[in-house]
Formats: C-alpha cells, sequence, structure tokens
C-alpha cells in the first residue's frame, strides 16, 4: 500500500513585504514594495502509513502549521511533491476535504451563536451524509466525547476544554480517513488535556484513523503518538519513534551520588565529573548499557556511598537542550 501522506522535498516560500519607515517609506513602499524571502518549510520529505499517529513538533516559526495548511489544500508548495490519500491537496480541494478532519486550535468551525447541535447538523449537509450514518456518527461523538450535558448550548457559553472537545466531534463527524490537529490541547486545564488526549489516542487505536498534530506539548505526543517528525527553521531534524530521540541527539544519562562523608576528588570509569556541591557527586555517563551497579562497583571500596541515583533525560529534556545549543 502506498503511503497515505508522502511529502518529497517540499519547500515553501513566502515573500514578506518589508516597512521602510516612515510616510515617505510607506509611500515607496506602495509603489516598489521591498519583500524578504522567508523559507517556512525547506525540502521536507516523510512518508505516513494508514492508521499512523505521528506528533509534527518544533519550536514557533518552525514551519508546522505551514505544512499542515499544505497537506489540508489550503496553501501550495513552492517546490516539492506532496500527495495526500493519493491526491495533491492543492489541486483536489474538495475531494481531500471530504476524506480529511481538520482542527486548528485557534480558528473555530462551529458557528458561534447557535447551539453546538446546529452547528453538526450543518457538517451533515456540507458533507452530504445520509441521515442514518450522521445520526450514528454523532450519537457515537456525544458518547466518546461526553458532549451531552452542552450539546443545545451556544457555542460562544462553552468552556475551552468543551469546545475543544466539539471541535474534533464536528472534523469527525464524517468519518475522515486523516484528522489533523494545530495545537489540540493548547490553553486547556490539565483535566481537559487529558480527556482529549485520551480520546485521539482511542480513535486512532479503535477506528484507526491517522493522526497528525502539531505541538509544543510533548505529553501530547508521548500520549498519543508513537512517531514523531520534528522540524526547526523549516528544516526536518529528526523523524522516528520517541525514544530514538535520546540516541539521536545523543543525550547523555546521569548518575548522581549522596555520600554520608566527603569522599575527596572522585574518579569514574567512562563517566565525566559535572560540577557538584557538598556531599554530592553527579556524573554524565557515555556508555548507556552500563546499570547503576555496575558504576557503584566501580567505585573505590570504602567510599562512604548513601544514596545513588541514575537519571534518564526525558525527551523534554532532551529537546531543549538541543534549542538550547543551537541558539547559544
Ligand atoms: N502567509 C504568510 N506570509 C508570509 N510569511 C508567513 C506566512 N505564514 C507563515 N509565514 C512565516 O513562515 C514561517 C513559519 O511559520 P509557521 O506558522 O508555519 O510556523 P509554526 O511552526 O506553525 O509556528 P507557531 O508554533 O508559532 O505556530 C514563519 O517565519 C512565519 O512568519
Amino acid at each position: 500500500m502506498p503511503p497515505i501522506i508522502d511529502a518529497r522535498t517540499v519547500s515553501k516560500v513566502f515573500r514578506q513585504r518589508q516597512s521602510t519607515g516612515g510616510f515617505s517609506g510607506a509611500l515607496r513602499g506602495f509603489f516598489a514594495p521591498v519583500t524578504k524571502e522567508v523559507r517556512a518549510v525547506e525540502e521536507i520529505s516523510f512518508a505516513i502509513e494508514a492508521g499512523e499517529a505521528v506528533g509534527y513538533l518544533g519550536p514557533n516559526g518552525a514551519g508546522k502549521s505551514t505544512m499542515i495548511k499544505m497537506m489540508t489544500g489550503i496553501l501550495a508548495p513552492s517546490s516539492g511533491s506532496l500527495s495526500v490519500l493519493g491526491r495533491r491537496p492543492i489541486e483536489e480541494r474538495i475531494a481531500n476535504a471530504r476524506e480529511i478532519g481538520v482542527v486548528f486550535g485557534q480558528r473555530s468551525q462551529l458557528w458561534w451563536d447557535l447551539p453546538l447541535n446546529d452547528s453538526f447538523d450543518l457538517a451533515r449537509h456540507i458533507y452530504r451524509l445520509p441521515e442514518a450514518q450522521f445520526k450514528a456518527s454523532r450519537a457515537e461523538m456525544v458518547a466518546m466525547l461526553s458532549l451531552e450535558s452542552f450539546i443545545d448550548r451556544p457555542v460562544r457559553q462553552l468552556s475551552l476544554g468543551q469546545r475543544m472537545r466539539a471541535e474534533i466531534a464536528m472534523a469527525l463527524l464524517h468519518a475522515p480517513k486523516i484528522l489533523f490537529l494545530d495545537e489540540p490541547t493548547i490553553g486547556l486545564d490539565v483535566v481537559a488535556k487529558d480527556v482529549v488526549r485520551k480520546f485521539l489516542a482511542r480513535i486512532n487505536r479503535e477506528r484507526a484513523t491517522t493522526i497528525i498534530l502539531t505541538t509544543h506539548d510533548l505529553q501530547d505526543i508521548e500520549e498519543i503518538c508513537p512517531r514523531l517528525i520534528m522540524v526547526d527553521d523549516g528544516r526536518l531534524l529528526f523523524d522516528g519513534p520517541l525514544p530514538a530521540l535520546r540516541t539521536t541527539f545523543g543525550a547523555r544519562r546521569r548518575l548522581t551520588l549522596d555520600f554520608s562523608a566527603d569522599p575527596g576528588e572522585l574518579t569514574l570509569d567512562g563517566a565525566r565529573p559535572l560540577p557538584s556541591e557538598g556531599l554530592r557527586r553527579d556524573f554524565e555517563i557515555a556508555d548507556d548499557e552500563r546499570s547503576l551497579i555496575d558504576l557503584i562497583r566501580a567505585l573505590p571500596a570504602g567510599a562512604p556511598l548513601s544514596d545513588a541515583r541514575l537519571h534518564e533525560p526525558g525527551i523534554e529534556e532532551v529537546i531543549r537542550t538541543h534549542y538550547q545549543g543551537r541558539s547559544a
């Protein structure tokens, strides 16, 4: 089976108008605008198989939304080839829209002044869903996302968490094969985030809906997406399973040893000493295979050890270290 999404050296270049300042500058700019090229997406390639859940991650301005907009047929790539469900999204926008669902955290698809149920009815007409199919799909969404208590309320009265659940339901009523979500948990409290994450993981598992989501929140990825695509400055940095990220970026484990008395100068084979204070000594461990016991055994005999911990860097730490290194 060909991939459900196939991106090959896709780039997107925007021309941004530059302000030259002052009235005369504005006048000059009006007749002869000065523009600057912004390379929002640079030669990105990846293939996503049906049923995958993929997190698309990167700092602000990395080109995440631009890539989503190209896959959903809102923007055309400047170069490269992009295929979604076997079509070029921008050229077959309507056919593409029938088979994808889109949730943009910042932009609602719901009618603000109407009861939520009326927006759902509208989706039925837009997608020309047969009545029975629509009713079954709506009932499933209402049950799975607990929408019952507010389905008759105008959307403007809903809390952010309720509205996000409603947005996701709206995007799934026509049972799309792919669901794109741009920052689906932004601004939600811990409980609402948990509801959204559990639901997305469930529809990916049970309906085999392919999920592509952009996020700044690594927990979204940890709970929903076994695969992570990381971009920075328009370029692809990493594409693979989450645990491989640590190895790829060469993140090291850290050993912390506490002593009951000053152990003096300590050297440990295969471990680099880190700045330490008091009776504590920290080391960076180069070898991923060495266990805590192995490391303790390598200590000089009689060292007054009182506690020892091996710290695995979390994904968040790995990424933070990488970005800090880049901007240093
Ligand atoms: N319509 C546009 N015209 C000109 N430049 C744009 C346009 N849309 C995006 N850009 C620029 O392209 C770059 C990538 O933007 P994009 O919105 O894709 O990033 P992002 O990773 O989604 O960022 P964020 O996390 O802040 O939403 C930025 O430098 C942005 O200013």
